[in-house]
């Protein structure tokens, strides 16, 4: 019997990447855990600490643990999470993230957990575990869709990186789905998980490392959503993969800002179209200019949330000089144009909204699901792209935007196409049957029942390793 099973009582030290887009779904992870008696440590830099608080579960039997990351070339000091970066800096954090071996090693040594549950990019951390006889996971935020294409061991199998040309069509042995090919300019975005940085290992790289190196693998994801992609990475993995079921978030707590409220009260139900790209997923000024002139074109009413890159100072100005000229003007009774963090869950949980446009972020689209939001999907990079495909093209559920294959170009008609077949020709196929589907698997990522068991079984898994 292993030494959790014995105490019946499970203590898990948690240690995502330094950005949000990662922090979120293992603050997720880690309170449906605590709610089943799982003692939680989570690490993370001190800077993302206020931030984790306002969302993980405080029982007693969780702590966040302060780690400072040391000084690198390229990364200024007092910068904690990916989203004050720029590209670059991301880099040298991974670089500075691998300084840390020492410090992590130290304070695993004095915290004893029975399993550590790590990310992607500390490919470390399973070689340190085992020398302190700590289980460690890898638990991976991406679906098992993007997984199972851009990260399986066949991708460089000749012992070379893949090419755009190879990148267009899935690696062997990837299930008969609807995902037969990407377009190019979505191969060339894909690149990326295979390049390295100045000496820095690559995504993939780690990736590979970690897989052969850990205990385990834990996906955020269910059977019922990617079976076939699941069953993809077990046998490219050959590795214990469990599953954490897609993390659906709690009701969230809180009242929408008012001025929001008041904004949206004032229009019919399920008509307003939220428009957003998470927390790190940034446009062109091209591609704003279209998107927001197709949302005019819609004649719908909208909200629109526009962010931007760390190294603009003043995003306010940013925003306005953007936008085409006019634009603010003609729409200013129906469309707002926000720059900033906003209460996403509660604006989509609003009557009025029922469209939800966006990046195709795996958290973002289960939200539009259990909040009954139609999805019309214009994903910008890496999983982004495959997240899109299951939801538009595997579960018919979401309408993605159309674009030129060679280099991703959109116009405003393609905007405001996408959004009419979910929003305007409503009595009409092929909208009835989306509405249908996405129904069906908002009712199922609504079901308590089967979300509480995905869980349930984590949980007995964990115990058991
Ligand atoms: C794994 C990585 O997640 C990334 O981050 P991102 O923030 O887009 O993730 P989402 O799944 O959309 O999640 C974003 C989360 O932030 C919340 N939110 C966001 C913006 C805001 O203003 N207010 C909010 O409440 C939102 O409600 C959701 O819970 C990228 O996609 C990337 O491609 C993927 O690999």
């Amino acid at each position: 019997m292993s030494p959790a099973a014995a105490s019946d009582e499970l203590h898990i030290a948690m240690f995502p990447w330094f950005a949000f887009g990662h922090i979120s779904p293992f603050v997720q992870l880690s309170n449906k855990l605590a709610l089943h008696g799982v003692r939680i440590s989570f690490l993370t830099a001190p800077g993302n600490i206020p931030r984790i608080k306002s969302s993980l579960l405080l029982t007693p039997k969780t702590q966040i643990i302060s780690l400072p990351i040391p000084p690198v070339e390229g990364l200024p000091p007092g910068l904690d999470s990916t989203s004050e970066m720029t590209p670059a800096m991301a880099e040298a954090l991974k670089k500075a993230l691998d300084l840390m071996q020492p410090q992590v090693k130290t304070l695993l040594s004095q915290l004893k957990p029975h399993l550590v549950v790590f990310d992607f990019a500390q490919y470390w951390v399973p070689k340190i575990a085992s020398e302190l006889g700590v289980k460690s996971l890898q638990f991976s935020v991406y679906s098992a869709v993007s997984g199972g294409y851009l990260i399986v061991p066949v991708r460089t199998s000749g012992n070379k990186n893949p090419t755009v040309e190879d990148l267009m069509k899935p690696p062997e042995g990837f299930p008969s789905t609807s995902i037969v090919s990407v377009e190019r300019f979505q191969a060339e975005n894909f690149l990326y998980v295979y390049k390295s940085f100045d000496g820095s290992p690559s995504v993939y790289s780690r990736s590979l490392e970690i897989i052969r190196d850990c205990d385990a693998i834990i996906i955020k994801t269910c059977n019922e959503l990617e079976g076939p992609y699941v069953d993809h990475m077990r046998t490219q993995y050959q590795k214990q993969i469990l599953l954490s079921g897609p993390l659906v978030p709690e009701p969230p707590s809180g009242q929408l800002e008012e001025r929001w409220a008041k904004w949206l009260d004032q229009f019919p139900s399920k008509s307003v179209v939220y428009c957003s790209f998470g927390s790190e997923t940034f446009l062109s000024d091209d591609q704003i200019r279209e998107l927001s002139l197709g949302l005019e074109l819609t004649g719908l009413p909208f909200f629109l949330v526009l962010n931007f890159p760390p190294d603009f100072n003043n995003k306010d100005a940013k925003l306005a000089g953007v936008l085409p000229q006019g634009f603010q003007e003609r729409v200013k009774d129906r469309g707002i144009v926000h720059t900033g963090w906003v209460q996403q869950q509660l604006i989509l949980a609003h009557d009025s909204v029922g469209c939800y446009f966006c990046h195709s972020g795996f958290s973002s689209v289960i939200e539009a699901f259990i909040n009954d939001c139609q999805l019309v999907l214009l994903p910008l990079k890496g999983d982004q792209f495959l997240n899109s495909k299951l939801i538009a093209g595997d579960m018919k559920a979401g309408v993605e935007v159309n674009r030129r294959g060679e280099d991703g170009y959109f116009g405003r008609e393609d905007v405001s196409d996408a959004v009419k077949t979910l929003m305007v020709d409503i009595d009409k196929d092929p909208c009835m049957s989306l509405r249908a589907n996405h129904r069906k698997w908002g009712e199922f990522l609504q079901n308590g029942e089967i979300q509480a068991k995905f869980i349930a079984n984590l949980v007995e898994e964990l115990k058991a390793l």
